[in-house]
């Protein structure tokens, strides 16, 4: 799903209006029905309090659709107008005027805090304070209304996006945000709701259709993508039937040390399960037996050190190179990955210690091949990128990092972004159950089993992070969030790739319809 920018979204309604044949205040009226419908199919009619408080832009023209809607099916409405501004939108006035014709119960006009109603914690808010026209922090009397939300408790529902939010940068004050249960955002999702700094102002979001111009969403190229299981399955590989194992290249795992021989063995398993022809793995000598006897598929090599990668050489053609999972960063170490990256020209992931190393010998990134894929956690990035001040800010040295390098940058966290050159990727699957140890091999694994299999590096970045936050999703099923572990989403990246042609489960048929069978 395509994320727009701010300026792409307001090209769309005009082009839309345009094409379309209708007026600004008529596509309103699309976007604020559709968040009645929502309302309405949820509360069938109940006389729970809604409050709906309006901006004095679109966002509140919206919101003043919905609560004359909202009124017209008898509902317990309170409107406000948050009088921040003495600017008013068109849109906002005939909506303003259409409210004013249905009831008798004008809006509320609020000034200052004093104008504050009471909210009780079984209400609705509905926020159509700010949209994307949000250009400044808001007074402090409106940051006092948004705390007067939060400490309500009661369940806030924003048109959008949370308002105080912008949908390009990070606000400064916690407190001049809404924050927001739910968000019902028009066309696509924010950029804003997946990153770690901004996704805690909204709990849930789903993106509402509002009809903009179909030629325009399917033309216009955005800088974000949204990759869920309709991204995934066009590109999806099916096996052939008269292949073999050589079909489906083979996978060279580099790695381990001492006491971390495991991340080499889950990422051995990743790479079986998500489909190579044939695994080798590298590792210390200390990880023989350990390997051959909980990984009986793959093949071994062995370093002539006991403990520690000291001399990477090995005799087979591998098809892509997974490096870096419990390695370690001994000096010896050190000088064998550099001199690997020298001579090296198959298609490379560089995970953990991989990327530590590279972070503490910056001039080694020069060796790096173009389409090196990356898979940093948080911290690994800030050593490869250095301090950033924000999510945009480390988005925009992710950016620049990947051109100057021309790598595929993995950022691993609740929602992954994969960054190449300026676009960015962000994963839909996953949940908190894969903040556990070793989960970071296991993608890694899977990342270089997609390559081998004749993935493009981006595309096998794409689908190994979707993939395996799938399995987790589904392996959290089974042993919730606590008792969750790498293994586990080995297992289960099976049941993500039966996942993606899954059928969804059949709709009892309607009563009419019973009838006629
Ligand atoms: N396709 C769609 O997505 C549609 C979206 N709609 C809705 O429209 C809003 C965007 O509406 P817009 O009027 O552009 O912006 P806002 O309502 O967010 O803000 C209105 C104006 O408020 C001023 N402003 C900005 N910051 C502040 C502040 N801190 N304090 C006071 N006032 C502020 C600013 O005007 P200025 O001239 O004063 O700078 C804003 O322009 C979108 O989010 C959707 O909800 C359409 O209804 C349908 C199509
Ligand atoms: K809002």
């Amino acid at each position: 799903m395509k994320i727009f920018s701010k300026e792409q979204i307001y090209k769309g309604d005009k082009l839309t209006a345009k094409k379309q044949n209708i007026t600004s205040t008529e596509l309103m009226e699309r976007a604020g029905t559709q968040i009645f419908n929502w309302i309405h199919q949820r509360m069938q009619g109940a006389q729970v309090p809604i409050h709906v408080f309006c901006g004095i832009g679109n966002n509140g023209g919206d919101g003043l659709v919905l609560a004359r809607q909202l009124i017209n099916y008898g509902y317990n409405v309170h409107t406000y107008v948050v009088n921040c501004s003495d600017k008013r939108t068109q849109d906002f006035l005939v909506n303003y005027e259409r409210i004013k014709q249905t009831t008798k119960k004008w809006p509320i006009m609020l000034n200052c805090k004093a104008d504050f109603p009471p909210i009780g914690p079984d209400d609705i808010i509905v926020d159509a304070v700010f949209g994307i026209g949000l250009n400044r922090p808001p007074n402090e009397w409106v940051k006092s209304l948004f705390q007067h939300f939060r400490a309500s408790n009661a369940f806030t529902l924003a048109i959008d996006l949370p308002s105080g939010l912008y949908a390009d940068k990070v606000p400064e004050d916690e407190d001049g945000v809404v924050w927001a249960n739910y968000t019902l955002s028009f066309q696509s999702p924010k950029l804003v709701f997946f990153l770690p700094d901004t996704s805690k102002y909204t709990r849930q979001w789903e993106a509402l259709d509002i009809g903009i111009d179909l030629e325009f969403l399917q033309q216009t190229d955005t800088e974000v993508e949204l990759i869920g299981k309709n991204e995934m399955l066009p590109i999806y590989k099916p096996r052939e039937k008269f292949s073999n194992k050589g079909t489906y290249g083979h996978g060279l795992l580099i790695g381990g040390s001492y006491g971390k021989i495991g991340a080499m063995i889950l990422s051995g398993r990743a790479t079986l399960a998500s489909g190579a022809g044939l695994v080798t793995t590298f590792i210390p000598k200390c990880g023989y037996i350990p390997m051959q006897s909980v990984v009986p598929e793959a093949m071994v090599i062995t370093d002539v050190d006991d403990e520690k990668l000291t001399a990477i050489k090995f005799e087979i053609a591998p098809t892509a190179i997974g490096i870096g999972m419990g390695m370690g960063q001994d000096e010896k170490t050190q000088t064998t990955f550099q001199k690997f990256l020298k001579s090296n020209s198959v298609p490379l992931v560089i995970d953990a210690d991989g990327i530590n190393l590279l972070s503490k010998h910056k001039d080694d990134l020069k060796l790096l091949k173009p389409q090196t894929v990356l898979t940093p956690h948080p911290k690994e990035l800030e050593r490869l990128l250095g301090k950033w001040k924000n999510d945009f800010d480390k988005l925009k040295k992710a950016k620049a990092f990947s051109k100057k390098y021309k790598c595929i940058i993995v950022i691993k966290g609740a929602h992954t972004i994969t960054v190449f050159e300026d676009k960015l990727y962000v994963n839909s699957t996953g949940n908190p159950g894969l903040a556990t140890g070793g989960t970071g091999d296991v993608l890694t694994g899977i990342i270089t089993g997609l390559i081998c299999q004749g993935y493009e590096p981006l595309t096998a970045s794409l689908f190994g992070v979707y993939l395996h936050g799938k399995s987790a999703d589904i392996a959290v099923e089974d042993y919730g969030y606590q008792s969750l572990t790498a293994s586990h989403v080995v297992d289960y990246v099976a049941q993500a790739f039966l996942d993606l042609f899954a059928m969804p489960p059949a709709q009892p048929p309607a009563e009419n319809e019973e009838e006629n069978l």
